[in-house]
This record gives C-alpha cells, structure tokens and sequence, in this order.
C-alpha cells in the first residue's frame, strides 16, 4: 500500500460572479481535476505550479481539511476527511498562513501543550526537541512569544511544532516563503536531513524550484488541476527539451554570429565578445574546434539547463498543449 494514494482526486467550488449592476451568477469553479497519484513511504515530492494550479487545494483534501467532490484519497491508509481525528495523529502539517503555536505563549510552551495535545511520552516528546532545537538553532528564541518571532524563526517553530508527535507524513505548503536566505538555508537543511533519515514521506508546494532541486527527487507538477509533469527534475529537461549551452568569450567580436552545426546562437553579449550557444546536437568539443577556425577564445564555459527555464516554458504552454505525464 502507497502511503499517499490519490484516484480521480476532484474539487469543485460555487463561486457567485457579477453578472450585471444587480445581478450575481452562480459558476463552478474545478480547483482540481482528476489527479491519480500514488506516493510511496519515505519519498520526498515537490509540487509546483503556476497560482491558482490547485495544489493548496489537492494538500487540503490529503490533510482532511476539504471534501473531495470526486474521486478517492487515501493517506496512511485512512480517509483524511472521515477519519481526520486518527489521521491527525500520523501527519504533519505547515501551511504558511495558518499556525499552531499559539501566539502569546513561548515556544517552548506551545511545544509543551503540544506533548499533551497528541499524548506524546515525555521521553519522545525530548529526544525530538532536542533535535528540532539542534538541526534548526531554536534555542536562541525557545523562550520568545510567538507573536514576537521573526517569519524564520517562526517557521522554524512550526516546523518543530508539526514534527513532535512523530508523524509518518509532512505536508508542507511553501515552507520557505518569505523567508531570509539563512532561514532558507536552515528549513532545507532540516528537510533535507529529515528525508536522508527516511522514515518521513515528504510532500511540499513551493514556487522556489532551489527547495526542489535541493530535496526531491520526484517533481510533480500541476496545472489547471491537472498533473501535467511525474517524475525527476532531470526527465523534466528531457522532456521539455532543455539543452545544456556554451558561453564563448572571444577576443574580439566577429562581424556575424557564427553558423555551427548542431548548435545555435542564443545570445549575443557585451558588445559580440560573448556567445552563447544551445547545444542541440553539437559536443562542446565540436563547438570549441568551429569558433578556434574563426576567432580566439578568451574563455568558455558550460552552463547546465536551468530548471526556472524550462519551468517557465512549461507554464507559459497552453494546459490543453501539454500531453499527460
Ligand atoms: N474556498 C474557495 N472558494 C472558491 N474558490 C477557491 C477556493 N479555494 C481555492 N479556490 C480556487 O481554486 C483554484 C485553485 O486554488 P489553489 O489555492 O489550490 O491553487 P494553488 O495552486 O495553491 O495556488 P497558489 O500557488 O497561488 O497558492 C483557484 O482558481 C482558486 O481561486
């Protein structure tokens, strides 16, 4: 069994449009459309998305905060909306907007209340602090009311907070948003541990590809409620056709950008003294033998496909362009 199994998963929503000076209309809205996925113990998914894609609302429905209209979720086995008490006790949740610390006690105190909330053993309840407190620096605002807590450092707590039971899922919505690069750095070193360890199953939404790259490996991504990518961030650039590019610094500009087999120019730079070239069928070898007949090269360079790139392309297409994962 898949710890995160998802079959038709749909959500519509009535929303009430104007429709004239007095007048509203009722219209369906379909957040999600028919998402089948499977998610298996220990993995680690990304989920991106353009806004509105319907990933808030997929996380929503996993965690049993919305009723599916269609289709079937299960986690860890159980229905998140008719058995969210007992589900309650084997997730984790981080939903950027919303907290469960509770704003004017110490942190240290929220994560007390938080032991007896979920029943957990002092001795658990300890050793997990003491790693949260360790991995993601608490303790210099252990004692600090959580109103009073920068957006990092509060992160960093509800982080903690959504951990201390020792749940076997964490969903996390946009962990890193807002953040400062160190608290950036910070969450997805503490993610990124969490995921080494493997015990976890990880699924977080973010619009900064760095926490894909940097934690999953499988990348899911959504689009007008629909998956339109599954799989590894390197298939991604296989499949949207990404290519690797040289960077020629040349000693002087040459009057034409020059025509190399297999290896368009994408860019000219700093006055023609720069080249940048795809490489579509050309080796890098090849590129350098064609510009040493023609100038002198200062330099040269290989840049890898960047993930934003083709990310962008991907958004940019149609929904209807892109054929299913
Ligand atoms: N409670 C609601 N009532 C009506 N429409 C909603 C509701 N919640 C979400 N929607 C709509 O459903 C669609 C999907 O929203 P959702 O928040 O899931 O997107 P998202 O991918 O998480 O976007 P973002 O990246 O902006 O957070 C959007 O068109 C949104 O307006």
């Amino acid at each position: 069994m898949s710890v995160i199994e998802m079959d038709g998963l749909r959500k519509e929503f009535t929303v009430r449009v104007k429709a004239g000076p007095l007048r509203r209309e009722k219209r369906t809205v379909t957040a999600v459309d028919g998402v089948d996925l499977r998610v298996e113990r220990g993995e680690m998914l990304g989920c991106i998305g353009p806004n509105g894609a319907g990933k808030s609302t997929t996380l929503k429905m996993l965690t049993g905060v919305l009723t599916p209209s269609a289709g079937r979720a299960r986690v860890c086995g159980l229905r998140p909306v008719a058995d969210r008490t007992r589900l309650a006790l084997r997730i984790g949740v981080v939903f950027g907007q919303r907290s469960q610390l509770w704003w004017d006690l110490p942190l240290r105190d929220s994560f007390d209340l938080l032991r007896h909330v979920y029943r957990v053993r002092a001795g658990e309840h300890a050793a997990r602090l003491a790693r949260c407190r360790d991995l993601l620096d608490l303790d210099a605002f252990l004692d600090t009311p959580v109103r009073q807590l920068s957006l990092g450092q509060r992160m960093r707590g509800e982080l903690t907070a959504a951990l201390l039971h020792g749940p076997e899922v964490l969903f996390l919505d946009e962990p890193t948003i807002g953040l400062d690069v160190v608290s950036k750095q910070a969450v997805r070193g503490f993610l990124a541990e969490l995921g080494r360890a493997g015990d976890t199953t990880l699924v977080l939404t973010t619009h900064d590809l760095a926490d894909i790259e940097r934690l999953c490996r499988r990348l899911v991504v959504i689009d007008h409620g629909r998956v339109v990518h599954d799989g590894s961030i390197a298939e991604l650039h296989r499949r949207y056709g990404s290519r690797r590019m040289v960077v020629a610094e040349l000693d002087a500009a040459l009057p034409e950008p020059p025509v190399l087999p297999g290896a368009p120019v994408q860019r000219v730079e700093a006055d023609g003294r720069r080249l940048v070239f795809a490489l579509e069928r050309a080796s890098v070898a090849e590129v350098v033998a064609g510009l040493a007949g023609l100038t002198t090269l200062r330099d040269i360079s290989i840049v890898e496909p960047d993930i934003e790139e083709v990310v962008a392309r991907l958004y940019r297409a149609p929904a209807a362009l892109m054929d299913a994962p």
